[in-house]
């Protein structure tokens, strides 16, 4: 069995009586590289925050490379870029750089940090004066800085254009390569998709998905047929053939939602429904997490 880097048990953290994150469990293998969805206030932070020993939880235990995340023993392995990069007056970018560099026993090299963030050119720049994608570029600069066997990144790309944004895949591709743990939150789903091999969906500060990122889409919004109908074809009638999930049209378009778009067709065939223009799709990421949290949103009574 593969070591853990993250085990979270049974957190809960409470503010002025509201619960932030409720109860939750994580154990998080080394060598993950980990994707934290969720809608805005749904506890990402909170709970990145408590695994850095950032916040204390109201209760539950949280273990970090198998000790307690204020250790510096364990602090010298971990690396952390939160939302707000704090940019260190009247230092260079360089400077900057070096000053977290020293904190470490075996840091990477200014030139290599300069390299993955793509802050070469800058190196000499005051950090005040940086844009605000560059300063989450240094930002990401100092939390690698220290060669992290675990690395969070909190909303790592807002504001990064997009050849940054395809820099910082690839190094976080080749940090995962190299058997690191990364551990990111992001509002794209796009990134989720391409980056992480786990995704855990939070809403209301709980777990409601823990997967891949196939089995988080597979499970949730299955797969669409669509095509163009016939006069005779009805909505009643779609709907009592098994395997339909639900019936959406546009004007004589419609959509067919099934979790098995293999079997459909077939009987779509058989029944000789008439059809046009027949396109089969899989939902996507972002179909399948708007599904969960609307779905849990409606079980605890939200909408
Ligand atoms: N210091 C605090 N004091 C009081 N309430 C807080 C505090 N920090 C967070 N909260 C509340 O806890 C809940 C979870 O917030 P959190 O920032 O962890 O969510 P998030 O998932 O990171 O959201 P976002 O996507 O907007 O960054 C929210 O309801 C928020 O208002």
């Amino acid at each position: 069995m593969k070591q853990l880097a993250i085990q979270l048990e049974n957190v809960t953290k409470v503010y002025k009586g509201k619960k932030a994150v409720d109860d939750l469990s994580l154990s998080i293998e080394r060598g993950t590289v980990l994707a934290l969805l969720g809608p805005n206030g749904a506890g990402k932070t909170t709970t990145i925050s408590m695994i850095l020993g950032l916040q204390q939880p109201t209760s539950g235990k949280i273990k970090l490379l198998g000790g307690n995340p204020r250790d510096s023993e364990v602090r010298n392995r971990i690396g952390a870029m939160l939302q707000d990069v704090s940019i260190i007056d009247n230092l260079k970018v360089s400077e900057t750089i070096n000053l977290f560099r020293n904190y470490y026993t075996n840091p990477l090299s200014l030139a290599e940090l300069l390299r993955i963030s793509g802050l070469e050119n800058e190196k000499n720049k005051m950090a005040a004066s940086l844009s605000g994608g560059q300063q989450r570029r240094l930002g990401f600069a100092l939390a690698a800085a220290g060669d992290p066997e675990i690395i969070f990144l909190d909303e790592p790309t807002v504001g990064m254009d997009i050849s940054s944004r395809q820099l910082f895949w690839d190094t976080i591709r080749a940090m995962a390569g190299k058997g690191r743990t990364v551990v990111l939150t992001t509002h794209y789903l796009e990134e989720a998709d391409n980056l992480a091999d786990r995704i855990v969906v939070i809403n209301n500060g709980k777990l409601i998905a823990d997967g891949t990122p196939s089995e988080i889409k597979a499970g949730t919004t299955g797969r669409v047929i669509s095509f163009t109908a016939g006069v005779s074809v009805k909505s009643e009638m779609l709907l009592a053939i098994p395997g339909v999930v639900d019936v959406e049209w546009s004007g004589r378009r419609v959509k067919l939602h099934s979790n098995d778009t293999d079997t459909l067709i077939r009987v779509l065939i058989e029944k000789r429904i008439e059809m046009h223009d027949i396109e089969i799709q899989s939902g996507g990421l972002e179909d399948a997490f708007q599904t969960l949290v609307d779905n849990t949103n409606v079980l605890k009574g939200v909408v």
